[in-house]
C-alpha cells in the first residue's frame, strides 16, 4: 500500500471531493490528470466540453480510477444542478471564464458576464453552504506596471520596484473604458473584491490563483483543425499553428510586450499544494508563474521558431517573423500589458513553491506535443483544397 500522504505540517491528508467548475478546459484537464493518478481525491468535473478530459473518463469503467471522476455537461449560466454540486463537494475550484484577449474587446459583454456576472452564484453557493472556494482570477488584474508610465530613457524602469507585481501592495492599473481589452481584468478584480469582501464579512474560506502565462499542451485550439478557423486563440497556439502551417508568427506591435511564461506541469503543483494545505493557502491571494522565464514575445517567437525547427526536423523559415498592428490583428479597443514579473513572497512562504522548467524545456516538450498530435492533420487541411 501506498504511504499516506501529509500536508506540508505532516498531517495526514483526508480524501476529499471536489467541485470543479471548467474542468474541460486546458488548467482544469491538467488538474484533473493529476488528481486521478496521485492522490484519492474525488472530483465532480463540471464544463460544457469534455473533450480534453476524455482520455480520463472513456472508456467508461476501464480506469483505476474510473469511480472517482463523474462529468456533469452544464452550463453555470443556467443550471439548477450548480447548488447541489456544490453542496456535495468539500471544496470548490472554479476555472469557468471566457479568456482568450482575441474576446475582450470584440465581446466585451460576454466577457463581463462570464468573469463577474456567471462567477457569482458559485461564490453565493460557497458562501451560504460554508464550502471553501479556489477562484481562478489572473495576473491581469495588475494590467500596465508603474513603470510603464515613466519616460522611455528612465533608469527607474530598471528599478524592480516599478514593475515587480505583488500581490498586496501593486496597484491595479488599467487603460480607459474605449480599451475593452481591460473589460476582462475589471471583471476579475471585482469578482477578487467580492470574494474577498465575502471572507472579510460572511466567513468564506477562500483561495485566490493569478495564473502568469501558464502554457503547455492542450493549450486553446488549433484554428481550422480543433477549432474555429477564424478564431484567435493565445499566443503559445497562434504561433503553434503558424509553424504548423510554415507560415511566419505575427507579432503584433513588434512583439515588445513582455512576458514570463511558466510550465502548466510547475504550475499545477502549486494548486495541489493549495488543495491540500486549505490552513495555509485559506485567505491568500496566490501569484503563480515563473519571475526567471521573461522573454519579450518577439524572444518567444524566435525561441519557438528554433525548437519547433528541432523537434519537427524542418528547416525554419527564411523570414521566420512578420510585423502586424493590434488594431489589424485584434481589432479597435485592444491595449496591451506591457510587462509581467510575478513577486513569488507569498507563495514561496506559505507554501513552499517554486516552479522548474526553463522557458526552453518547457516549449520542447510543449511543440512536441504540438507536431505530434497536429501535424499530419494540418497538412491534409492544406491539402484539400488543391485537391478540390
Ligand atoms: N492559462 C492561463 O495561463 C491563465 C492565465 C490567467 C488566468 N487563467 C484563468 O484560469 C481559468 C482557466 O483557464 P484555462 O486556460 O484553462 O482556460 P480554458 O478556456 O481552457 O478553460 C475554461 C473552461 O471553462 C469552461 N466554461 C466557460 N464558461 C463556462 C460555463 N458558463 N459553464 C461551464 N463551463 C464553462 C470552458 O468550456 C472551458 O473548458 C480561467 O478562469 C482563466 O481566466 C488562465
Ligand atoms: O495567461 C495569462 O496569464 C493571462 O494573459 C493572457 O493575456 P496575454 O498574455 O496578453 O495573451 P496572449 O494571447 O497569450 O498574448 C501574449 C502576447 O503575445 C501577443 N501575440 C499574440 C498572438 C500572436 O499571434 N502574436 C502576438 O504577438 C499579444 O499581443 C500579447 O502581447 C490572457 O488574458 C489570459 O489567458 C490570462 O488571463
Amino acid at each position: 500500500m501506498a504511504a499516506a500522504r501529509v500536508d506540508l505540517d505532516g498531517k495526514p491528508i483526508k480524501a476529499m471531493t471536489i467541485c470543479m467548475i471548467g474542468a474541460g478546459g486546458f488548467i482544469g484537464s491538467h488538474l484533473c490528470e493529476k488528481l486521478m493518478a496521485e492522490t484519492p481525491h474525488k472530483v465532480l468535473a463540471l464544463d460544457v466540453y469534455n473533450d480534453k478530459i476524455k482520455h480520463l473518463l472513456e472508456p467508461a469503467g476501464s480506469h483505476p480510477w474510473s469511480d472517482r471522476i463523474q462529468f456533469h455537461r452544464l452550463n453555470i449560466k443556467q443550471d439548477s444542478r450548480l447548488e447541489g454540486l456544490i453542496k456535495m463537494a468539500d471544496l470548490t475550484i472554479n476555472l469557468a471564464a471566457i479568456c482568450t484577449p482575441a474576446d475582450y474587446n470584440t465581446r466585451p459583454l460576454d466577457t463581463i458576464y462570464s468573469n463577474f456576472i456567471d462567477a457569482l452564484p458559485v461564490v453565493k453557493y460557497c458562501s451560504e453552504n460554508s464550502k471553501r472556494l479556489i477562484h481562478f482570477s489572473t495576473c491581469e488584474v495588475y494590467g500596465k506596471t508603474i513603470g510603464s508610465f515613466l519616460p522611455k530613457d528612465s533608469p527607474l524602469r530598471q528599478d524592480p520596484a516599478y514593475y515587480v507585481l505583488k500581490e498586496d501592495t501593486s496597484p491595479c492599473i488599467f487603460g480607459s473604458i474605449e480599451k475593452q481589452r481591460w473589460s476582462y481584468a475589471c471583471a476579475k478584480q471585482l469578482i477578487e473584491r467580492l470574494i474577498y469582501a465575502e471572507g472579510a464579512e460572511n466567513g468564506l474560506e477562500f483561495t485566490i490563483v493569478r495564473p502568469f502565462n501558464w502554457i503547455g499542451p492542450r493549450m486553446d485550439f488549433i484554428p481550422g483543425i480543433d477549432g474555429p478557423s477564424e478564431g484567435v486563440p493565445r499566443v503559445l497556439a497562434c504561433f503553434s499553428n503558424n509553424l504548423l502551417r510554415r507560415e511566419p508568427l505575427k507579432l503584433v506591435d513588434g512583439g515588445e510586450s513582455q512576458r514570463t511564461f511558466v510550465y502548466i506541469k510547475d504550475a499545477i503543483e502549486a494548486v495541489m499544494l493549495m488543495i491540500e494545505n486549505p490552513a495555509r493557502a485559506n485567505g491568500h491571494i496566490f501569484n503563480v508563474g515563473n519571475p526567471n522565464n521573461e522573454v519579450t514575445v518577439r524572444q518567444l517567437g524566435e525561441m519557438m521558431t528554433e525548437v519547433y525547427s528541432k523537434v519537427s526536423g524542418e528547416p525554419p523559415l527564411e523570414v521566420p517573423t512578420v510585423d502586424v498592428s493590434s488594431k489589424e490583428f485584434y481589432g479597435v479597443g485592444y491595449d496591451d500589458s506591457d510587462k509581467r514579473i510575478p513577486d513569488m513572497t507569498i507563495i514561496n512562504k506559505q507554501l513552499g513553491w517554486d516552479p522548474k522548467t526553463s522557458l526552453w524545456d518547457l516549449l520542447e516538450s510543449t511543440l512536441t506535443y504540438q507536431h505530434r498530435t497536429y501535424a499530419e492533420a494540418v497538412k491534409q487541411a492544406i491539402a484539400k483544397p488543391a485537391a478540390n
